[in-house]
């Protein structure tokens, strides 16, 4: 399986339009791959929480539907990265979630047609007292997909950003059938130690490979980690970038980790 993970660099002064634009022609540049992956709230930004609602579509609005053009042209899954989403000015108190705010972290992936295949609203909402908790509704559904590859069928499992520190969630969608898990994020520079040890864990206890798709720039005064990475089921790093705007390409064996389960059936042992 091709991977191809878009470390996208941003800062504040370029229009979210622009990016929109910049970042499908991107994917579009991403010919032999067979699964695109974009970052976390690429768009309106991971931090910049001012532009949250003024920048919040549906997930058929004009970011997803410039990512699925560029997927259609180029015959691959992208992960389109994450969206604020929004419920509508009309949608009903029913269906603009618990708290009524009707926004939600809401990653979509797309097929090798540009067709919406599944979307995952973000569980794990970060910020504390401010941000994602105070913005938008909490995700109440794991996300899993099947991706139909030349090298045959492979599980998906999605997650974003936070979601990584919570092993459960992981767990979960391993128990669903996930060999795979795709994590875009904002995941600021002060903490990227974290993020790829985090990664590293999720990869190694679940026995799945893990691709990670950070954020770069600075952007709301924040400095953004990077150090997106590919990290195979056995703990290897297969990948990993730096600092700066990468597109990291990995070809991963899923073989190997198949292989490492029949080796070291870690996971039959499990009692809980
Ligand atoms: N966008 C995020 O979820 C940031 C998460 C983060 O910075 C952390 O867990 O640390």
């Amino acid at each position: 399986m091709r991977v191809h993970v878009l470390q996208l660099a941003y800062d504040d002064d370029e229009p979210v339009a622009a990016r929109v634009e910049r970042a499908a022609a991107l994917v579009s540049g991403q010919r032999d791959a067979d699964l695109v992956v974009l970052p976390e709230l690429w768009a309106p930004t991971g931090m910049n929480y001012d532009l949250w609602t003024a920048h919040a579509e549906s997930v058929d609005g004009p970011t997803v539907a410039a990512v699925a053009e560029a997927a259609k042209a180029i015959g691959a899954y992208v992960h389109a990265g994450s969206i604020v989403e929004t419920a509508g000015p009309d949608a009903p108190p029913e269906a603009r979630g618990p708290q009524g705010r009707g926004l939600w972290n809401t990653s979509v992936l797309i097929g090798p047609e540009g067709d919406t295949l599944a979307t995952y609203r973000k569980v794990h909402r970060f910020g504390f007292a401010s941000g994602e908790p105070q913005l938008m509704e909490a995700g109440e559904q794991l996300v899993t997909a099947d991706l139909d590859l030349p090298d045959g069928r492979v599980r998906i499992g999605l997650a974003t950003c936070y979601d990584i520190r919570f092993p459960e969630q992981f767990r979960r969608l391993l128990d669903a059938g996930a060999e795979v898990f795709v994590v875009p994020a904002a995941w600021p520079a002060r903490r990227v130690a974290h993020w790829t040890l985090l990664g590293r864990a999720r990869a190694v206890e679940n026995q799945c490979t893990v691709v990670q798709c950070n954020t770069a720039g600075t952007h709301a005064g924040v400095a953004m980690g990077g150090h997106s990475q590919v990290v195979d089921g056995t703990g290897v790093v297969l990948a990993e970038a730096g600092d700066g705007e990468e597109v990291l390409v990995v070809d991963v064996d899923l073989d190997v980790t198949r292989r490492w389960r029949a080796d070291f059936p870690v996971l039959a042992d499990r009692r809980l």
